[in-house]
């Protein structure tokens, strides 16, 4: 088939679902669609001023890149003209007829049929080109890559529905032009003043000029007629390039939205020109919710890169850390050759050096924020607190700094949210108390009921809940706070320092001499499955409980590496009895061998489940407690 025949394509399953939710759940905020549209050609510009630089002839003696909007209010239709990069006809096929972005399916799943909801959804996802479809009953493409023929341009044509046509066509301009045929409730948007107004207030900041035909005076007598010529409707300065203090926040949050594709505000940006040694402004947001792939590794993170205002990459992942994937913005270079590449730019030491001055402006803003305004800092919190926890492992050097970002939930109010910082948990801390100790566990609710935490209620020590999966390898890495060491209270000896008087010590060593003969009689019982048992006084309330080894790792670093797949040696457990509690009391006086041994496992087994452990025989473990519950009650 010669590709010059009319093809009739169907949408890609995403796209189709794309489009249909577009239609339908945008109609509260139709007039987006002029921001995506307009956003596409100054990229579209951007990406020809690029490839231009090693190829000039891409300009076809037209190097003036600008927007056109046009309007015809008989015919209804609103035209987006650039003088961009254009599409090849496969390019087309490829780009408005796909959603290619990681995710999308997942995006697609999360959805709930109710309009508002989703309308937020498709805003975290990105609205894109199909938005035309929201105000248009049908679309056309007319495009011609840059340095192609005018005779190779492509027409692409589609209502929306289930497909599109592509045929070639000829267009002497290069670029791409974007007919909107109007559904007839949107005439609106064949308005001159409707349209003017809402491309100030999107488009305002967009680096090239987004033009309109003016309306010329009426001619007095004798004079001609003058013809409508385009002039410029936004100021077309590089936002950044600005001077802070003549951006507004409107305009700041209009090009957070071009630049991430996020339709909430973001919650914070910082605006810096840096001179000296380096040069460079960069312009980074905190955005206000979590993007669908957050926990994608792969997923396109990092900044847009320019060098001198020339745009020369997207998600330029170099200038930041991992672990302040979140953060949008961009960065533009005086020191950066034109010619820059990923690769060089992975070597270049200024590249560095921007990296971590970036960082460091990143950080700041974060504390900022967490002084000024509580409520703001909390929803960043919620929706990247947990990519920040990899900071100290990642950023060793910002490490103090990091620390004071972090906020815990503890049991000073035993809520899950996490909204204490280290700061209020250390002027808390009780006279004598050298150490922040924490406990882990697979939930906020096995956390905070552990039973290694009976001993600090009693005593009024606040205690750290943790119980995401990233909690020890955070914990591991952040060793210390303000010359306080952090403690897992489920590990080793307990040690509460100065917090426990002489008297409670000599008391526990009575106990441990005491119990002696109990102790050794377990341990017989268990001696296969733990390191070793011990009397305790941390429990109050639980009769028993596991403590793990000093050097073992924890109980949730070992669930973790379990689940990627990584065979590890059984970790043997300490096994401590609480020797004021009936039960172990009542344990101490059985003769009966037999039941003090089943006994003696139903304990063992109730501290797993305390811990939110699954038991390697829960059937056993059943019938044992059953056994025992029938001799009770006979
Ligand atoms: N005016 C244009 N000129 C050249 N290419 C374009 C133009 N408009 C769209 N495209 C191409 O089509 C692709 C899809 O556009 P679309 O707006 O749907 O997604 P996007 O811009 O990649 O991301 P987002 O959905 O977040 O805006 C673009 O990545 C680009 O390659």
């Amino acid at each position: 088939m010669s590709t010059a025949e009319k093809e009739t394509l169907g949408f890609q399953t995403e796209a189709k679902q794309m489009l249909q939710l577009m239609i339908h759940s945008m109609y509260s905020n139709k007039e987006i669609f002029l921001r995506e549209l307009v956003s596409n050609a100054s990229d579209a510009a951007d990406k020809l001023r690029y490839e231009a630089l090693s190829n000039g002839e891409l300009y076809e003696d037209d190097a003036d890149l600008r927007v056109r909007v046009t309007l015809d209010k008989e015919n209804n239709t609103l035209s987006i003209s650039d003088n961009g990069i254009g599409m090849s006809r496969d390019e087309v096929i490829a780009n408005l007829g796909t959603i290619a972005r990681s995710g999308t399916a997942e995006f697609l799943k999360n959805l709930s049929g109710d309009g508002k909801k989703d309308s937020q959804l498709i805003g975290q996802f990105g609205v894109g080109f199909y938005s035309a479809f929201i105000v248009a009953e049908r679309v056309e493409v007319f495009t011609r890559r840059a340095g192609d023929a005018p005779s190779s341009a492509t027409h692409w044509e589609s209502s929306g529905e289930a497909d599109f046509s592509v045929e070639d066509c000829e267009k002497t301009d290069r670029g791409t032009t974007v007919v909107l045929h109007l559904r007839a409730d949107d005439t609106e948007f064949a308005d001159d003043w409707r349209v003017r107004s809402i491309i100030k207030k999107y488009s305002d900041h967009i680096s090239i000029p987004v033009q309109m035909l003016n309306t010329p005076p009426e001619p007095k007598e004798g004079e001609e007629k003058e013809e409508p010529t385009f002039e410029a409707v936004n100021s077309a300065t590089a936002l950044w390039t600005r001077p802070r203090s003549e951006v507004t926040d409107d305009e700041y949050q209009a090009f957070y939205k071009h630049v991430s594709h996020d339709f909430s505000p973001a919650l914070n940006w910082s605006h810096n020109k840096v001179e000296g040694k380096l040069e460079y402004t960069s312009l980074l947001y905190l955005p206000g919710q979590a993007p669908m792939d957050l926990w994608n590794r792969d997923a396109a993170r990092g900044l847009k890169l320019y060098v001198q205002r020339t745009f020369i990459m997207d998600d330029a992942e170099q200038f930041l850390p991992l672990y302040l994937r979140f953060v949008k913005g961009v960065i533009d270079s005086n020191d950066l050759s034109l010619n820059v590449s990923r690769e060089i730019l992975q070597q270049d030491p200024a590249v560095d050096a921007m990296k971590s001055a970036v960082t460091k402006r990143v950080l700041d803003m974060l504390s900022k924020l967490a002084k000024n305004d509580v409520d703001k800092y909390q929803q960043f919190w919620k929706a990247f607190g947990q990519v920040l926890k990899e900071g100290p492992a990642e950023d060793f050097g910002n490490k103090e700094k990091i620390a004071k970002l972090l906020r815990f939930a503890t049991t000073h109010d035993n809520k899950a949210e996490q909204t204490h910082s280290l700061e209020d948990y250390v002027a808390r801390m009780k006279e004598g108390q050298t150490k922040i100790y924490y406990v882990a566990g697979e939930s906020h609710k096995t956390a905070s009921s552990s039973p290694h935490l009976e001993v600090f209620r009693k005593k009024g020590i606040e205690v750290l809940l943790l119980s995401e999966r990233v909690d020890d390898w955070l914990m591991n890495h952040l060793a210390d706070f303000d010359g306080k060491s952090f403690l897992d209270v489920g590990r080793g000896e307990l040690d509460l320092g100065d917090l426990e008087d002489e008297e409670e010590k000599k008391a526990q060593e009575v106990l441990a001499e005491e119990h002696k003969d109990l102790v050794e009689r377990v341990n017989t019982i268990l001696t296969e499955k733990v390191e070793s048992v011990r009397v305790t006084s941390r429990l109050t309330e639980s009769p028993a409980c596991l403590v793990v080894t000093e050097d073992d790792m924890g109980a949730q670093m070992r669930r973790m590496m379990e689940a990627a797949g990584q065979a590890l040696p059984p970790s043997k457990p300490i096994f401590e009895l609480n020797p004021g509690h009936p039960l172990v009391v009542k344990l101490d006086q059985e003769s009966d061998e037999d039941r003090f041994a089943d006994l003696v496992a139903v304990l063992f087994d109730q501290a797993h489940l305390a811990e939110g452990a699954q038991l390697e025989d829960p059937a056993s473990y059943v019938h044992k407690l059953n056994k025992l519950l029938l001799e009770l009650s006979a």
